[in-house]
């Protein structure tokens, strides 16, 4: 976050941009107090999204998913409209007609893989996806897209290449098996996924990018000492990566947008001899999003990508509401309190250039 290249940047006359509302197509909203204390911030900020299945234990089933949609609409501020939308927490044993009933309820918009041990509460994730291919012919013929966790879990691979392992191990046998299948790569990291998204042609292949791969490289996970409020997975990469996500959500490709990938981590589990991943950037996304696109001097770029790709995509309309950023610097809140639990937003007690009204 560069005081200085936003005051240096040909865009420095624009004080206010109002927006249609985003959307957030990569949430994590956890449950019970959790859920209470994180929900409110994504819905001032966000008119819906995707939550994540990753509970524990998973949200496996439609009728999990129901439930679990009815504990999220209770838990909303009054008067909001914000909408959940559901997924199903892909694993070996998930049927077809498991995925007949999702789409048929017609809340459960997308269906989960998480490799077996890729990340937070992975365990009952898919050890081999040929073991899913029942489900992924009828998520293939109903249209209903498959998100994927892109990384392999291969202990002899690098932590720092197993996306672009995922790509090749993974994701390229997929397509050619069931080419009409909907995907969405999440939370991108590297220039490898970027520019296979970008390449695929007229194929249905989409991708999320989070706010803290748009500002951070990796230096930011070491910088004067371990700063475990910047681990996540996918971990933050080298600059050249920062670089091509940059590209990538700025170029106007329809095929990028918002995904927060916001995950909520009670503050001693993250400052800890095994701290968890995940960054949490629910509370100030729409703001950290504006930044890192004024930094790339691409403000005017930044509806397509927060409101307008992902409804597109996922087949949904686009927000009929709208949002107002303002240039008016303030401070993050080094954290704050979810039901006697602290958190650490990203980049708390650091300030940030826009304000959302
Ligand atoms: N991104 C993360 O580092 N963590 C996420 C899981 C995930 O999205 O991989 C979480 O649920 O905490
Ligand atoms: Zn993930
Ligand atoms: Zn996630």
């Amino acid at each position: 976050m560069n005081a200085t290249t936003e005051q240096t940047s040909n865009q420095a006359a624009t004080r206010e941009l109002t927006l249609a509302r985003p959307d957030d197509w990569h949430l994590h909203l956890r449950d019970g107090a959790m859920l209470q204390a994180v929900l409110p911030h994504s819905a001032r900020q966000f008119g819906r999204a995707i939550v994540m299945p990753n509970l524990k234990p998973p949200v496996t089933t439609t009728e999990q998913a129901a439930a679990y949609r009815q504990r999220i609409l209770a838990a909303l501020p009054a008067g909001s409209r914000f909408e959940p939308l559901m997924t199903l927490y892909l694993t070996d044993n998930t049927s077809a007609d498991e995925i007949r009933r999702a789409c048929d309820a017609g809340f459960v918009h997308g269906v989960k893989l998480y490799p077996a041990g890729a990340t937070t509460n992975s365990d009952a994730g898919v050890t081999d996806l040929a073991k899913c291919d029942a489900a992924l012919a009828e998520m293939e013929a109903r249209g209903l897209p498959l998100l994927l966790h892109g990384e392999v879990t291969d202990a002899a691979v690098d932590v720092f290449d197993r996306e672009e392992a995922f790509i090749e191990r993974v994701l390229i046998p997929l397509r050619a098996r069931r080419p009409g299948l909907k995907v969405v790569f999440e939370h991108i990291t590297t220039r490898q996924a970027a520019q296979y998204v970008s390449e695929a042609g007229g194929a249905p292949i989409g991708a999320t990018i989070t706010a803290h791969h748009l500002l951070y490289n990796r230096n930011a996970i070491f910088t004067g000492g371990l700063r475990p409020h910047y681990y996540c997975l996918p971990v933050l990469k080298r600059e050249v990566h920062r670089q091509a996500l940059v590209a990538a959500a700025t170029s106007g490709n329809p095929r990028f947008f918002l995904g927060t990938d916001s995950a909520p981590h009670a503050k001693g589990l993250k400052e800890h001899a095994c701290g968890c991943a995940g960054c949490y950037t629910a509370l100030h996304a729409v703001e950290l999003y504006a930044q890192a696109f004024d930094e790339a001097g691409a403000l005017d770029r930044l509806e397509g990508f927060a409101s307008f790709h992902g409804a597109d995509f996922y087949g949904l309309p686009r927000s009929a509401e709208t949002i107002t950023l303002k240039r008016e610097a303030w401070t993050v809140p080094a954290e704050f309190d979810a039901a006697g639990t602290p958190i650490v937003p990203l980049g708390g007690g650091e300030a940030l250039a826009w304000r959302l009204g």
